[in-house]
Parts: structure tokens; sequence; C-alpha cells
């Protein structure tokens, strides 16, 4: 199979979706990997490692994308719509319920776009949502910390506070792979750690993990309400696979939070769970004020970090792209129940649920088109 690594054109996604070592695994297999020049640059990776390793390097991205599989790491922006075609294997994260536009053009041009984020073995986890996810957990508390800081807008709070003095109170909301990192790295800077989840079971498994270093509360609108009003910095960090994420959070309850308090939205990608959080930021313009609270909603975190992200994300990413390049698509999704999953939209359908539901589309059956 022919697969090309465009390099991502969002803003600050230094990430690849392809290592030196992932290319050399694939063409090991008898595949034929193009990579557009400079596309690993930003994550310490260079054209010469690349061909050493067994890859072309294409000068274009229309060369890049003119391949039987894309591999890519963040959602098509709309001018590389132009790229899609028939039958074109895109497997990259998507997030296709908060983006119309992108669901329509993947539609329209008949491509089999494969969602990272949708890939779910049968104990529901999400291997390759998995590593960003602790990437992005760990760096939401760092960065709370840092916009907690008075000259960066916040109200001035070392969460560790000193002695004499209260620590500051960091709320999460959601204690999967996010919230349970967000945790461990607020814990490790001194704060007062809240984690509120719906999951009964969750909530267990975080007692025994954290044990006394965090309080754990049933998600509900009360909860949530009365723990804002006392927190410095609020962490978003629900899941439900595929769709868009609720909106928990009124705009009341943002009024009620402190004066300078902050809000890092990390769901943001699947939409975000705050009212207030109703606008994508860049990691060059990362927050804006809304009541007087700080709200960071960069839906590309990990790519402020991408020596680390690249590596870990293809580390997961590679063994299933080996699967569709040596089986096809078809194969590859009917032996591996987690991968077949991970479609989004095939044959101009859209073959997952909570997509079509989120945009009123026709849903499809992902079996009855694989089989015609
Ligand atoms: N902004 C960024 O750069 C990145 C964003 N993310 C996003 O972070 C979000 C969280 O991802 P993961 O932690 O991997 O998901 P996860 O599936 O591991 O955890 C989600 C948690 O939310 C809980 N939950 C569901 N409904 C809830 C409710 N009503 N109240 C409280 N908790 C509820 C679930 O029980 C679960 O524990 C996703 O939207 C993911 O795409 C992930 C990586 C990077
Ligand atoms: C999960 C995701 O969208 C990211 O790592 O950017």
């Amino acid at each position: 199979m022919r697969i090309g690594i465009p390099k991502e054109i969002k803003n600050n996604e230094n990430r690849v979706a392809i290592t030196p070592a992932g290319v050399m695994t694939l063409s090991q297999a008898g595949h034929t990997v193009y990579v557009e020049s400079m596309a690993g640059l930003e994550s310490s990776f260079t054209n010469e490692q690349y061909e050493e390793a067994g890859a072309l390097i294409v000068q274009t991205a229309t060369e890049a994308w003119n391949q039987d599989m894309v591999m890519k790491v963040k959602e098509p922006l709309p001018e590389e719509y132009t790229y899609f075609h028939e039958d074109l294997i895109l497997f990259t994260y998507l997030h296709l319920a908060p983006e119309p536009e992108l669901t329509k053009a993947l539609i329209k041009s008949k491509v089999v776009a494969i969602a990272y984020e949708t890939v779910q073995l049968s104990n529901n986890s999400l291997p390759l949502l998995t590593p960003m996810s602790e990437v992005a957990g760990r760096m939401a508390s760092q960065i709370g910390a840092q916009f907690l800081e008075k000259p960066k807008g916040g109200r001035g709070i070392l969460l560790s506070a000193i002695p004499g003095v209260n620590r500051g109170k960091v709320t999460i909301i959601g204690g999967g792979v996010v919230g349970t990192n967000a945790a461990k790295i607020a814990i490790g800077l001194g704060a007062n750690v809240t984690i509120i989840d719906l999951n009964p079971e969750r909530l267990r498994e975080l007692d025994d993990i954290f044990g006394s270093s965090i309080n754990t509360l049933m998600s509900n609108p009360l909860n949530i309400a009365r723990e804002l009003r006392e927190s410095d910095l609020v962490i978003g960090a629900v899941l439900i696979p595929g769709a868009k994420a609720p909106k928990l959070v009124s705009e009341e309850v943002v009024k009620t939070m402190p004066e300078g308090s902050v809000i890092v939205d990390v769901a943001i990608d699947q939409g975000g769970i705050f009212e207030t959080t109703d606008r994508i930021t860049t990691h060059d313009n990362p927050t804006y004020s809304k009541h007087g609270v700080l709200h960071y909603a960069v839906a590309n975190m990990p790519g402020a970090v991408p020596r680390t992200s690249t590596i870990g994300l293809t580390n997961v990413t590679i063994p299933y792209a080996v699967q569709i390049a040596n089986k096809g698509y078809k194969q590859a999704c009917m032996d591996d129940e987690a991968l077949l999953k991970g479609i989004n939209t095939l044959n101009g359908y859209v073959t997952y649920k909570a997509v079509a539901e989120a945009h009123n589309l026709d849903y499809r059956n992902v079996n009855d088109l694989l089989i015609n």
C-alpha cells in the first residue's frame, strides 16, 4: 500500500503521524511511505532520518495526500478538504461530532475515515486516545498553575501555597485518563484536589489509586455548582466516546467562580463541557476571559510537546496502520472489532451513531456496508 504523511498545518501542531521507526516497520512489511518534506522537523525528525528508514520524501502536500492511505495527527482543515477522494483511507484524530462541515466533506468525497479516538477495545478503553489524554491531562494542571499567576491574568495563587496559607483548590470534572493524569500532577504540585465523575465504580477506583490525597464526588449539578464556587482551577475532562461533550457547567455557575480563577477545558475537542467554552483557542492565543474567569480551550494541547507526543502517539497507531496496510481496511476491520469501531464514514455515509445524531444525518451500520 502507498501511505502518505502530510505535514500538519493546524496552529502550533508540531506533531507528525509517523516516526522513522514507524516508516521502517511499514517499509519492511512491503509498503511505501511518502513523507512530506519537513513534516517531522518540529518533532526533531529530519528528512534524512525518514529516508534512511525507507521513506520517500515528497515536496508537496498534494503528493503526500495522493496515496491509498493518509495518516495524520489532527482533523483536516478546510483547505485540506480538496485532497479528499473516493476510497481514500484517512487514519487520524477526527472529532467529528462538533465538526459538521468536515463530516459533510468526508461523506461527499466517500472517504473511508477511521478516527483514532473511536477505536475502542472490548473493555471500552480507547487505545489510540489514551497516550494523548495522558499528555493533555498532565499538561492541564501545569498550564492551570501557570495561568493562576497574576502576570498571566490569574488570581495570583500558588497551588502548593506555603505553611500558614490555604492550598489552591483544583476541581477535575471527569475521572478517566485525562482526569487521572491531571490529578497526579495537581497532587504533586501540592493542591487540594477533587475529582467529580458520574460512574461510582470509577470513583471507587480513583479512591483506591489516590487514597486521601483526593476527594471524590458524584457528578450532579449541585455538587458541580458547590465545588466551582470555591475552585481556583477547574479542569474539564469528560468524554462520551464519539459524541458532542455534554455542557455540564452553566454560565451561571461560571459567574460564581472566584475572580481570576482558571478553566482548562481539555474536552474542547469534543465541544467542551462549559457553556462558556464556546470557542476553541490556539497555542498562539490560548486564553480569553469571561465573567472574570480565564478560559483555556486549546484542542491540540499535545502539539506543544511534540517530541514526547509524536513518539507516544505513533507507539500505538503503527500496529493498526500495519494491519490496514497489510490486509486492506475491510479485512483489517472485519478481523478487529476495535478498529471497526474507528470507522466514522464509509461509502458516503456516517457509520458512527453519535456522530450521525450530532448532525442529524443518516446513519448506516458499518457491517452492512462492509459486506456489500
Ligand atoms: N484538548 C486536547 O488537546 C485533548 C483533549 N482530549 C479530550 O479529553 C477528553 C477526555 O478524554 P479521556 O480522559 O481520555 O476520556 P475517558 O473516557 O478516559 O474519561 C472520561 C470520563 O468522563 C466521565 N464522565 C462521563 N460523563 C460524565 C458526567 N456527566 N460527569 C462527570 N464525569 C463524566 C466518565 O465516567 C469517564 O471517567 C476527551 O474529549 C478527549 O478527546 C484528549 C487529549 C488531548
Ligand atoms: C486527542 C487529540 O485530539 C489530540 O491529541 O490533539
